[in-house]
């Protein structure tokens, strides 16, 4: 489908966008649109189709079907140094022969910007990289962080209307890594650059984005911001991908508005009613629950009781894996402060547990 309506309001638009390999589908139908400044995340597993996404709005590919628009302006057929993005990816592939201010010129050179300018503007975007003093150098003289740092200068210094990011971070250790998100974060705000960032790394896309686009199989399966992704995901998939959380059976009661109330064991629970469109009352519907849902209770008011599988001292907080047998399927990962904990859970022990509030999310049963 072309629809050629362009939202002049917005950064980066895609109406319908579809790619195929031969037979199979990379990008099957992509609606998506990304607001001036925003930072917007692409996350899903491996092959389910973000790199695609992210080379066709740079223009390395043609879409099969849709239109791209930048800015409010049609590009689907604009060659790619004319759509005005900037890319950095995963191994940075910087010029190897050439030195940091060449590799970061290089843009600006081939764009025909007058020397005196280049100059300024390498310096400046070097300064802000804290890469002054490293003009002369060539790739292999710099360290796995500088070399991010010239990749991303190179990508800024021609002040792109979108940064598109691919992986910048994986070949970074895990400090580094921390420490690079930071700072690309910072700058991405302070220059209010809007952003594509791709990654398969789930709390690495919660912790810098303001909002993400899950995909699996081709598919964009929601976009939200992190914390309505994680407290309110909109489809299985979604619900398992991103941070961690345990499926119990449960019955639905009735709907309330745009709300359905669930019962589990005691337990009524305020769930979205979305999911659960054509689900008759009275019908099964499994229930998400995350970890730090599920609290420890009396007697009384517990909604489940279990045995303790597993106690996993993580530091913060303690993971316990417990048994339910009259749930199914049967075990449970419930989240406690360590202090809490205080070592009373260990393997074998019987504890009662009581689901928090209304933060599940209730979905019909997998083979609904
Ligand atoms: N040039 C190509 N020729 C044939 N198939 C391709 C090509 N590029 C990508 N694909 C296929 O398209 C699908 C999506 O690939 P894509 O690289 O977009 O996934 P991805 O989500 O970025 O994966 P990863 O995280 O592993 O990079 C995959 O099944 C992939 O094998």
């Amino acid at each position: 489908m072309n629809a050629v309506t362009p939202d002049r309001d917005v950064a980066v638009q895609l109406d319908g966008v579809s790619k195929r390999f031969g037979t199979s589908i990379a990008l099957d139908s992509a609606w998506l649109k990304i607001d001036r400044g925003e930072f917007m995340t692409l996350l899903g597993p491996s092959g389910c189709g973000k790199t695609t996404l992210l080379n066709l709005v740079a223009g390395f590919l043609a879409p099969d079907d849709g239109e791209i628009f930048i800015d409010g302006a049609l590009v689907t057929d604009v060659p790619t140094f004319a759509r005005k993005t900037g890319i950095v990816f995963q191994n940075y592939a910087l010029f190897p022969h050439m030195t940091v201010a060449n590799n970061v010129a290089y843009g600006l050179k081939a764009r025909g910007v007058a020397k005196a300018e280049i100059n300024t503007r390498v310096a400046e975007i070097l300064a802000m990289m804290k890469l002054t003093g490293f003009e002369d150098r060539k790739p292999r003289q710099l360290s796995g962080g500088q070399q991010q740092r010239v990749a991303l200068a190179r990508a800024l210094v021609i002040r792109p209307k979108v940064l598109l990011l691919d992986e910048p971070f994986s070949a970074l250790d895990k400090n580094l890594r921390a420490s690079m998100q930071v700072e690309v974060k910072e700058i991405q705000r302070s220059l209010g650059v809007t952003t594509i960032f791709v990654t398969h790394d789930q709390s690495e896309a919660l912790s810098l984005s303001d909002r993400i686009a899950v995909m699996s199989g081709g598919r964009i399966c929601q976009i939200d911001k992190p914390e309505a992704l994680y407290r309110r995901p909109a489809d299985r998939f979604v619900a398992s991908f991103i941070g961690e959380g345990s499926w119990l059976r449960a019955t639905l009661e009735r709907f309330e508005g745009s709300n359905a109330v669930v019962r589990i064991g005691k337990t009524a629970l305020t769930v979205p009613a979305g999911p659960l469109t054509g689900i008759a009352r009275g019908a099964d519907v499994d229930l998400f629950i995350r970890p730090e849902h599920l609290h420890v209770s009396s007697v009384n008011d517990a909604t489940l009781d279990g045995s303790v599988a597993a106690s996993i001292y993580q530091g913060g907080h303690v993971d316990l894996y417990v048994d339910m047998p009259q749930v199914s399927p049967a075990r449970v990962l419930m989240r406690l402060n360590a202090k809490d904990a205080n070592g009373m859970w260990d393997a074998g022990a019987r504890i009662m547990i009581g689901v928090s509030g209304n933060d599940a999310v209730a979905f019909p049963p997998a083979s609904a």
